[in-house]
């Protein structure tokens, strides 16, 4: 029988809440109150972890749930986004008591949260939106944690969480990064760039596979040396890994058995839907959401294939020198500077919008260790923020100058190939065109203010005078 009220609980014990409330366990040493809507989960947890039996506390009912807390209670939210959380949220409420703080750790859309927030301003009750990333291996070791909500919340949350973020240099990846929806919205970016640099690793993989020629496992040799240089991150990594990995079966590498449909949960989309309602092309972050769904319509690719297959591709245009694998590293490199400075962009915007005062540099010290998208570049980007240093964009950092104006010409070479070979790199050739974009002075969206007012008397500015002009057009 549980005698001491534990420290914390944890409610939604799937893939994620599970391995947060052993963590929780582990590295805080914490008891930790369980409930999940099936409670077998709950016991089965506890009971396949003896070590850590004596600090788990399942509960069959929400009321011996939250009764078997300590006051003033935390209670970590670990589900399904949507209306499971309100759901639950609704359920809890008449339960709980002024101070209690009820954390929202999955994924949630930033909107969300910031309703729920306001559902609780004045309640006595506290509500935090937290991102959590880290998959389930950093759930159970240590993620990095993005917070929002308020600091008066965070202040009393931190003693709790910063034993079990990860740790980059012994230093927690876990911060307070603004009011209401700020940890969530900052999670949702790192997912579009998540997402981002997923789709121009698998732009480069189709290219090795399709146009060099290469099986999985010398490709995944490929991803392991770049593994060790200036792409190094836990997505190259682990493509490496998923790479080589063989079928015991069939003796094939697994890969190669893997239906070509890429699932999504929703944050990706969000990530893509709020830069277009700020006004920011994230066009590397479209690009890879819009593949993800291209992917999914399987049968109409197989029926254009019947279409169009005899179209092939051009073999012979992608190599396999070592200078040909060094451009496709250097074109990953380049594509993925400009992916996080799209992602970067983002960020800012909100922060403006919504008056949050994002820690950008903070932000990229969090994501060094834990999160999916860890990697060497972050240390590089948290140096840009260096002292508060205003950015308005990555690329214009002159360290990031320089890299990107050597780079783009790989970058360049490898999307004009894989044009003319029929392998298609949306996300590489989006990124390409966003850096063009950016570095001409002069666009061509003056035409488009012509035909704006053409059409509609929309109006346009002149470069040679000031004032907003309507011209009176010729008929059409
Ligand atoms: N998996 C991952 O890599 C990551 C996931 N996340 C986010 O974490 C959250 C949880 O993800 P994950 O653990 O993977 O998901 P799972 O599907 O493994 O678990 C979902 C949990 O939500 C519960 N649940 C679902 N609907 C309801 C409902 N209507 N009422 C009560 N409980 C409900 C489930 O209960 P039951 O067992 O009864 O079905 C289960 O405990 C999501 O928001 C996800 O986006 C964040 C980072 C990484
Ligand atoms: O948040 C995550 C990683 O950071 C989750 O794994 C999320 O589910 C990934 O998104 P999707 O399922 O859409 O690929």
């Amino acid at each position: 029988m549980q005698t001491k009220k534990a420290d914390l609980g944890v409610l939604g014990l799937g893939v994620m809440g599970a391995m947060l409330a052993l963590n929780f366990a582990d590295n805080g040493g914490f008891d930790v109150g369980l409930y999940n809507r099936t409670h077998e989960k709950a016991t089965r947890l506890k009971a396949e972890n003896p070590d850590l039996a004596e600090r788990l506390h399942p509960s069959e009912t929400l009321q011996d749930f939250v009764a078997s807390l300590a006051t003033p209670r935390v209670i970590v939210l670990m589900l399904s986004a949507g209306s499971a959380v309100d759901e639950q949220l609704a359920q809890l409420q008449p339960l709980l008591e002024d101070g209690d703080i009820i954390i929202d750790a999955g994924n949630a859309d930033f909107n969300d949260t910031r309703r729920r927030n306001a559902l609780y301003d004045g309640t006595g009750l506290h509500f935090v939106g937290m991102g959590v990333s880290g998959g389930e291996s950093g759930a159970r070791h240590g993620p990095s944690i993005m917070v929002g909500g308020s600091a008066e919340a965070f202040k009393r949350l931190k003693p709790l969480l910063e034993p079990i973020a990860a740790k980059y240099d012994g230093s927690p990846c876990i911060d307070w990064l603004g009011t209401d929806g700020a940890g969530h919205f900052v999670k949702t970016i790192h997912n579009g760039i998540e997402y981002a640099d997923m789709q121009m690793i698998a732009e480069i993989y189709a290219i090795l596979r399709d146009g060099s020629g290469l099986p999985a496992g010398q490709i995944g040799d490929v991803f392991a040396d770049w593994n060790t240089r200036g792409l190094s991150s836990y997505l190259v990594e682990i493509t490496a890994t998923v790479l080589k990995e063989v079928d015991t079966e069939t003796g094939k590498p697994l890969v190669d058995l893997i239906v070509d449909e890429a699932g999504q949960k929703g944050t990706g989309r969000w990530s893509v839907i709020e830069a277009q309602k700020l006004g920011i092309g994230a066009t590397a972050l479209e690009a890879a959401v819009a593949a993800r769904c291209i992917s999914s319509a399987r049968h109409l690719r197989l029926a254009a294939a019947e279409v169009y297959g005899d179209l092939g591709i051009d073999a012979a245009i992608f190599g396999t020198a070592p200078a040909d694998i060094a451009e496709l590293e250097s074109a990953l490199e380049t594509a993925k500077i400009v992916a996080y400075a799209q992602g970067y962009t983002v960020l800012a915007a909100a922060s403006e919008e919504f008056g949050w005062n994002l820690p950008m540099g903070e932000i990229a010290r969090i994501w060094r260790a834990g999160c999916i998208i860890r990697s060497v570049l972050l240390q590089d980007i948290m140096q840009a923020y260096e002292g508060g240093a205003s950015v308005q964009n990555l690329l214009l950092v002159p360290a990031f100058a320089e890299r990107v104006k050597l780079g783009q010409v790989a970058l360049r070479k490898v999307v004009a190939k894989a044009a003319a070979a029929g392998v298609p790199v949306p996300a590489l050739s989006s990124a390409l065109a966003y850096f063009d974009d950016l570095r001409r002075g002069r666009g061509a969206a003056n035409l488009i203010q012509g035909q704006r007012d053409f059409f509609g008397a929309h109006t346009f500015r002149r470069l040679d005078r000031e004032g907003v002009f309507h011209h009176i057009w010729p008929e059409a």
